[in-house]
């Protein structure tokens, strides 16, 4: 959208990261669910996964015209925070083992 003052482009700024941060949040909060379907670290991680999600976003990138190196690594920066925070939360709350449930 084309803007006719830096006052309207960083307004327009302002509401996209208001939106961005409540995504990252939701995003953040399934990702730490994740831990209670994983049986270790390795599973935390699933980097194949990861790799996935990579190429699948650059995807989407090319095809919304946004630039799909950017936007790599963001999500290589989001996901590898959002792994930290699962790993916590695996060995914080472990699921019980199938002999304990
Ligand atoms: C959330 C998961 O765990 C980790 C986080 C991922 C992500 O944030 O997209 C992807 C894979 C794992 O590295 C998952 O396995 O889906």
């Amino acid at each position: 959208m084309q803007c006719n003052s830096l006052d309207e482009v960083r307004s327009h700024i302002d509401a996209i990261d208001d939106q961005t941060i409540a995504l990252i949040g939701g995003r953040g909060q399934y990702a730490v669910q994740a831990s209670a379907f994983k049986k270790d670290e390795e599973g935390v991680r699933d980097t194949n996964r990861m790799e996935r999600v990579i190429a699948k976003v650059r995807g989407k990138a090319e095809r919304c015209g946004a630039n799909p190196d950017v936007v790599e690594a963001i999500y290589r920066e989001i996901i590898s925070r959002f792994i930290n925070m699962e790993m916590r939360e695996f060995h914080d709350h472990p699921s019980p083992t199938p002999a304990e449930a």
